[in-house]
Parts: structure tokens; sequence; C-alpha cells
């Protein structure tokens, strides 16, 4: 998100929406917001449709009460009864077909048909013209703002029952004053709401812009959360680990020593640590090169996964020196355990080019005593793998039990 864009604006410039009809240019973005509305649209249509066809039934009473059992009552009893069914049915098709009501088209039939009626009203009960107007008004209005439907439908068809109405009039009527004043009375309904239904149509619209927006910013959020606790997850993995080989590092070994001590003395179970150094490992570099010696150190941390149990810990210490913490071990045990290694690593030589490079280990072996901690436990497994060295490489000492602790 660039810094000039304040993160929850909304996008309103002009040409999103269209002036007069109050709908997204975009017709993708247009669909998505009608899909938004069906859960509000459709019940409201289906009961507008319903009280609308209940209303058509119900004055069919004051019909038979002012003209009787006349032909002229049973034309529009049968138009009241024909179009109350077709109301009911398109309150049916609606809930079987919801986009029928997202398009509009079927209630603006409707509604055409619905006038049409009072223009029938007007020849057939020249008797209540007044409050045929009067319904024709309200059928304006209902149009726009009762039954919600889109304005740019609903406003060829309010057009067609104001100039229907005024013709309707003029027709049946000589009287100039009554021509004109139904010609206002009809046609400024029909403008305030269009005007009305105009202004919010644009401000659903932008309302739903502005609750996308919001969506979307929350999800940039999570999404920004997952990755940096990622990133920090991935940091932390780097900070424990020697990015060579992919082995624990020193910092490593030591919190897992902190547990492992404490466990120990808990439990009163043994925990050895072994400390290993490669042998002549500087020609190694000398004859293959630095990369050839990194490569070899990576062999080396292959061979210990292989080696190794996953309760025991290799780590790499130093440039060529390693050390492995081995939980629940005594120190016989922890000797065997790095015997095996040193003669895995031995059989196990690493690939330089086309070159294979075996190197060998030397180990000092040490059994952690109560309350000593990792820095001397490492100092007396070094002593022993240093004496080791002296004595020839590639093999494993053992620090007696009762040997005097290294000085610290
Ligand atoms: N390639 C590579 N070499 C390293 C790294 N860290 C340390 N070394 C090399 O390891 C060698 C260690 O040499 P020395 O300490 O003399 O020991 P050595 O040659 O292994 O001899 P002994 O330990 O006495 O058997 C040096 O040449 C260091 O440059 C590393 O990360 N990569």
């Amino acid at each position: 998100m660039s810094e000039s864009t304040p993160a929850f604006a909304v996008d309103q410039s002009p040409d999103r929406i269209w002036p007069l009809r109050g709908e997204f240019v975009e017709p993708a973005l247009e669909q998505d917001f009608r899909a938004s509305t069906l859960s509000r649209v459709l019940p409201q249509q289906r009961a507008g449709l319903v009280l609308w066809a209940a209303l058509m039934v119900v004055f069919a009473v004051p019909d038979y009460l002012a003209l009787g059992a006349v032909p002229n009552f049973w034309i529009l009893a049968a138009y009241r009864g024909v179009f109350a069914l077709l109301l009911l049915g398109a309150a049916e098709a609606f809930k079987r077909r919801p986009n029928l009501a997202l398009q509009g088209y079927v209630l603006v039939g409707l509604a055409l048909l619905g006038y049409s009626f009072f223009f029938l009203l007007y020849g057939l009960r020249p008797d209540i013209r007044a409050f045929n107007t009067g319904a024709i008004m309200v059928i304006q209005v209902m149009l726009f703002l009762f039954v919600p439907v889109r304005v740019a439908m609903a406003a060829p068809v309010a057009l067609f029952g104001a100039i229907g109405a005024t013709l309707s009039v003029w027709a049946t009527t000589a009287d100039a004053s009554v021509k004109v004043g139904t010609a206002f009375l009809v046609a400024l309904p029909a403008v305030l709401g269009y005007a009305a239904a105009l202004r919010q149509q644009k401000t659903e619209r932008l309302e739903f812009l502005l609750r996308r927006q919001l969506l979307d910013a929350n999800r940039e959020l999570k999404d920004e959360v997952v990755r940096r606790v990622a990133l920090q997850g991935e940091l932390e993995r780097q900070a424990f680990t020697d990015l060579l080989t992919g082995l624990p590092n020193r910092r490593a070994l030591a919190e897992r020593f902190a547990t492992e001590s404490a466990r120990a003395q808990r439990r009163s179970e043994p925990l050895s640590l072994a400390m290993f150094d490669l042998d002549h490992f500087k020609r190694v570099n000398d004859t293959h090169g630095h990369a050839g010696g990194d490569a070899v150190l990576r062999g080396v941390g292959e061979v210990c996964a292989r080696s190794f149990r996953g309760a025991d810990m290799a780590a790499r210490v130093g440039g060529e020196e390693f050390a492995v913490l081995l939980p629940d071990v005594d120190l016989q045990r922890a000797g065997t355990v790095l015997q095996r290694f040193n003669d895995l690593l031995a059989a196990t030589p690493a690939m330089v080019g086309d070159q294979a490079v075996a190197v060998t280990a030397t180990a000092g072996v040490a059994q952690h005593q109560p309350g000593e901690d990792l820095n001397a436990l490492m100092a007396r497994a070094d002593a022993a793998m240093y004496a080791g060295k002296q004595a020839g490489r590639n093999r494993v000492v053992l620090v007696p039990a009762d040997a005097a602790p290294a000085p610290s």
C-alpha cells in the first residue's frame, strides 16, 4: 500500500458509478454488489409482491359496492384476479430463481401491468378519478422506495405511469385544471422517488466498496501477521542453527543442556557430553580449498544426523569442532556411541567435486557431574579429546568418572 493512500479511503471517483443510473460502471463489480444484497432484497421484494396481490383483491370490495355486479365490475374483478395470481407467481418464482429478483425485469413487467390496470380504472370508474390518481402517486413512490428495484429500470416505468395516467385523464375529462393537475401530481412523486432512490443506490454502493476495502485490509493484516510469525520462527531457527551444516549451534546446545542437566538431576539419570574435532582438517582445506572443506563439514553434519538418536543433540560449536549431548546415557555407553559414529564417519567420504574425501575425528567424552555447568563439562570432554589427538587421533577418549573437575 503506498504511503499517499490512506488505508480505508473509498475510491469515490465519479467514473466508478454511473451518475444517473447509480450503478457500478464495472459490470463484475455491479454483479458482486447485487449478489451481496440478495439476502435483503429478496424477502423485501417477495413481501411487496404478496402485499400488492392482497391489495388488488381487497379493493374489489369497494368496486362491488360502487358498481354492483355489472359487466364493468367483472372486467375489473377478472383483471384483479389474474394480476394477483401473476404477483403471487412472481413471488414464488423469485424464491426458486433469486436472480430474477436481482435483475428486476419481472418486477418492471408487473409494474407496467399494474399501471395499465389503473389506466383502465380511469375509464371504467370515473367516479373515483381522484382516488385513482392518488393510488398512482403511491405506486410511483413504492416503485422507487418500497420495493427495491434498480432505478435504471424503475425510471422508464414511472415515466410510463405518469404519461399513461395523464393521457387517461385527458381522455376521460374536459376539465383543464384536472388534466394539468393530474400531470403534475403523477410526475412529482416519480421525480422525487427517482432522486431519493438514486442517492440511496449510490450510498449503498459506496458502503459496499468501503466494506470490501475493510475486508481486504483485514485479510492483508492477517496475512501479514502469518508472514511475520513465520519470519520470526525462521529467524529463531536461524539463531539456533549452524547455517553451514544445518546442525544446532552452540546457543542451541546451551539451551538444551540447561533443560537436560536439570532433568538428569531431578530424575538421577546420567547425562554425557562428547566433544569431537576433525583430524588434520587443515589438510583438507589446503588440498581441496575452503569450499571443499565446507563440503566435508556438511558431510559430517549428515553423518551426525544419521548416527545419533533423536534424543541426542549433535551441535557444531566451532570451525571443525562438534559437541554431542547424550541424555540418559552413561559414560561407557556414550563412548560406544561415539566410537560407532567415528567408524561411520571414516567410512563415509564426502564428495568434493568428483573426489571422495574421507575424514576421521577424535572425540573426548565426559559424564555430567551434579551442579556442573556446560563450560566445565565441555572443558573436561575437550581435555580428553586433546589427549586423544596427542595419542594419535581417530579415537574416542573417556574422562574417568572419578577424574578431578577441569578448571573452568
Ligand atoms: N572449510 C572450512 N574450514 C574451516 C572452517 N572453520 C575452521 N576451518 C579450518 O579448520 C582447520 C582447523 O585446523 P587446525 O585447528 O590446525 O586443526 P586440524 O588441521 O584439524 O588438525 P587437528 O585438529 O590437530 O587434527 C583450519 O584450517 C581452519 O581454517 C569452516 O567453516 N570451513
